[in-house]
């Protein structure tokens, strides 16, 4: 059993509704230190909807969620300090360039700006992108942003992560590398949530895997204990089966048909 210390998130009975929908049904996790976890489920199923609860952006849930041994409820915004982000996207930011969203980033996690400046240039020249620290992101390919939101997240050496699609737009060299960084972070002791709807990605680099469907928690264990549950040999056959879909092939048929204008539409 691990120790109590190195508890780093709890999440007891979640519940979350917006307006009369329910979104998050009961979900229970205790998380450990240095664990990666594939956060995964179909769209809509509540990931990015718990991620928003612990990163305290959404405060109408109902349950307990302790952060670094603290109720996030109470208010107090300091274990935030310890969390590192990459959003799906973050367009918003388009206008600055990379070096200001870096700084902009590192002073928001309280940093000390010449301190943050250096960082992120060892950082920006470690993924080639150092010639362009001064280039608006908004003139960036997609690969060079999401390398400027890995950095962005890591600046201050978090203890928790929350990464949502991270590898999108990466070219097969730089997946590689940020697939051995997450392995060295974890190995260090930092605790991973890994969100992505690429399995074979998430069967890879996860050393525990969550499932979550309809707001709750279908299944949560090693890709090897999933696969025992489940009989089936990749993450993609345990998620089509545990998420009940069968029918990839005759929606593909019915798709096509439209596309190709079968009598009952043309
Ligand atoms: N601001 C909001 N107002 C109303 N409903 C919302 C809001 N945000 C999310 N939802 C709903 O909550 C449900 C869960 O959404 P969420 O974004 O958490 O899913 P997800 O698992 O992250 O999906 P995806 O894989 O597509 O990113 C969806 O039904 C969505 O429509």
């Amino acid at each position: 059993m691990k120790a109590e210390n190195d508890k780093i998130l709890s999440i007891k009975n979640l519940t979350m509704n917006y307006g009369s929908k329910n979104i998050l049904n009961g979900i229970n996790l205790e998380v450990t230190k240095g664990q990666i976890i594939g956060y995964i489920g179909p769209n809509g199923a509540g990931k990015s909807t718990t991620v928003k609860i612990m990163l305290g952006l959404i405060d109408d849930y109902q349950g307990e969620v302790v952060i670094f041994g603290q109720d996030i409820s109470s208010g107090d915004p300091f274990y935030k300090r310890r969390i590192g982000y990459v959003p799906e996207n973050a367009e918003a930011y388009d206008n600055l360039t990379a070096m200001e969203y870096l700084v902009f980033t590192g002073e928001l996690y309280g940093m000390d700006r010449d301190a943050t400046q250096a960082k992120a240039e060892r950082l920006m020249q470690q993924f080639d992108l150092r010639d362009v620290g001064h280039s608006r992101l908004s003139s960036f390919s997609k690969g060079m942003k999401q390398k400027v939101l890995i950095i962005a997240s890591l600046l201050h050496d978090p203890d928790l992560l929350f990464w949502d699609e991270p590898l999108s737009g990466l070219d097969a060299n730089s997946m590689m590398v940020i697939q051995e960084i997450l392995a060295q972070l974890a190995a260090q002791g930092k605790t991973i949530f890994y969100s992505s709807h690429i399995m074979d990605l998430v069967e890879k680099i996860s050393n525990r895997i969550v499932l979550l469907v309809k707001g709750e928690v279908v299944a949560d264990g090693t890709f090897e204990e999933l696969q025992e549950m489940s009989q089936e040999g990749s993450l993609s056959g345990i998620f089509n089966q545990l998420t009940g879909f069968t029918e990839h092939r005759s929606k593909a048929q019915d798709f096509v048909s439209i596309v190709q204008g079968d009598k009952e539409y043309a």
